[in-house]
C-alpha cells in the first residue's frame, strides 16, 4: 500500500500543441512507473483517448466538452478515485487536457479535491513552437495560461531551431522553465521522479486562482465548436484532399481515422491538422475501420462541412484505385 499521495500531473497547451504526442512519449519511456491517464476531448469522439489507448495502464476518457466547464467536479473525483485505488498500483496520473481548456480551472478543481490519495502536481503547457506568435495573436489570454505552468514544453522544435522563442516565452511565462522538445519527446524524471530535477507544484496563490469578480470569465472554447463526421463507406481519397485543401480558415484543427479502402492501402490513415499544417499517420486498424473526424474551430457552418465530407463518401469507381490515393501519400511521411 502506498503512502505518499499519488501526483497528478496536467497537461495542458492549445489545440494541436502535442499533448497527446507527449502523453504517448511518457506512456512509452516512463518504464519504472505505472501512469494512470485522463483524456479530456472536446468533440464527441474519443479520438485522444484511442490513441493513448494502448499504451496505457488505465485510462479513462471525458469526450464532449472541457473539463474545466464541469458545474460539479464529481465526474472527476470518481475517475481521480478510481486510479488511485491502491489495488491500481499507480504511481502518477495524467490527465491531458482539450486544446480549449483553462488551466486555472483545472488546477483549481484539482487543489478542491479532497481525496487524501491524490497530490496536484503539477501542470505542463505544450507549445507549439510553429504556431506559437499566430496563436497568440488571436488569443492573447493564451500568455496566461503560461504563467499558470510548472514547466513549459516547447514542443515542435524539430520544426523551428530558434532560441529567440525560448527567451520569448520565458518572457511571456515570467521565467517559468522552458524545455525544446520534438514530437513531446521529455524526460520523465521532469515530471515523476522525486528529487531535484521534478518541477514541484508551484504555491498559486487565490488571488492567482480566483474567478474575475463582476464579470464572466471568458473561456477560450465559448468561442469554438466541433463538429463530428462519421462514415462506414470509405472516402474518395481526392475528394477529401481538394475538402482539406479548401477548409475553411476557421477551421483550426482536424483529427481522427480515416478509411480510403484501397486496396493495398486498407490500413487506418489518422487525419491531423493544425493550422496549416497536414499530416495522415497510417498504421494497422485496431477495430472495424471507418471514417471518424472531428473538427474544431471558430464561426464553423456544420450543415456545410458535414454536406462537403459526405459527399466524399458518394461511390465512384475511381475512388478505389492507386491513381486516387496518390496525393494522399505525399501528406504520409510519418516520423520514425
Ligand atoms: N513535426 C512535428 N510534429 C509534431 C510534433 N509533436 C506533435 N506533432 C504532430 O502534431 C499533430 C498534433 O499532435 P497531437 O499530439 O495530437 O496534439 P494535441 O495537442 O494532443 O491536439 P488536441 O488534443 O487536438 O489539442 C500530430 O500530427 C502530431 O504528429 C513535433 O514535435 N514535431
Amino acid at each position: 500500500m502506498k503512502s505518499e499521495p499519488i501526483p497528478v500531473v496536467l497537461v495542458a497547451g492549445y489545440l494541436g500543441s502535442g499533448k497527446t504526442t507527449l502523453v504517448n512519449h511518457l506512456l512509452t519511456h516512463a518504464r519504472d512507473h505505472r501512469i494512470g491517464v485522463i483524456v479530456n476531448d472536446f468533440g464527441r469522439i474519443n479520438v485522444d483517448a484511442l490513441a493513448v489507448a494502448g499504451q496505457v495502464d488505465a485510462m479513462l476518457p471525458m469526450g464532449n466538452g472541457c473539463l474545466c466547464c464541469a458545474v460539479d467536479t464529481a465526474g472527476l473525483d470518481r475517475m481521480l478515485e478510481r486510479l488511485a485505488e491502491p489495488g491500481q498500483g499507480i504511481d502518477a496520473i495524467v490527465i491531458e487536457a482539450s486544446g480549449l481548456a483553462e488551466p486555472r480551472d483545472l488546477v483549481r478543481m484539482l487543489l478542491a479535491s479532497e481525496n487524501p490519495r491524490i497530490a496536484y502536481g503539477g501542470l505542463v503547457e505544450v507549445v507549439d513552437a510553429v504556431e506559437f506568435e499566430t496563436n497568440r495573436l488571436r488569443h492573447p489570454e493564451l500568455d496566461e495560461h503560461l504563467r499558470f505552468a510548472d514547466l513549459v514544453v516547447l514542443n515542435k522544435a524539430d520544426q523551428r531551431d530558434d532560441p529567440g522563442i525560448v527567451e520569448l516565452i520565458r518572457k511571456v511565462s515570467d521565467g517559468r522553465p522552458v524545455v525544446p522538445a520534438s514530437f513531446g519527446a521529455i524526460d520523465p524524471g521532469l515530471l515523476f521522479d522525486a528529487g531535484e530535477r521534478r518541477p514541484v507544484a508551484r504555491q498559486l496563490s487565490f488571488d492567482d486562482l480566483r474567478h474575475e469578480d463582476g464579470h464572466h470569465h471568458e473561456h477560450l472554447h465559448d468561442a469554438y465548436g466541433s463538429v463530428e463526421f462519421s462514415s462506414d463507406t470509405p472516402l474518395h481519397p481526392r475528394r477529401l484532399l481538394a475538402f482539406l485543401t479548401e477548409r475553411p480558415a476557421g477551421l483550426y484543427r482536424m483529427k481522427g481515422p480515416v478509411d480510403f479502402g484501397v486496396p493495398g492501402h486498407e490500413g487506418r490513415f489518422l487525419l491531423q491538422t493544425v493550422g496549416p499544417y497536414l499530416r495522415f499517420h497510417r498504421s494497422p486498424w485496431d477495430g472495424p475501420p471507418g471514417t471518424r473526424l472531428v473538427l474544431i474551430g471558430t464561426g464553423l457552418d456544420a450543415d456545410d462541412l458535414l454536406r462537403r465530407l459526405a459527399a466524399c463518401a458518394e461511390p465512384d469507381p475511381e475512388a478505389r484505385t492507386e491513381r486516387a490515393i496518390l496525393p494522399v501519400l505525399k501528406y504520409c511521411e510519418d516520423h520514425a
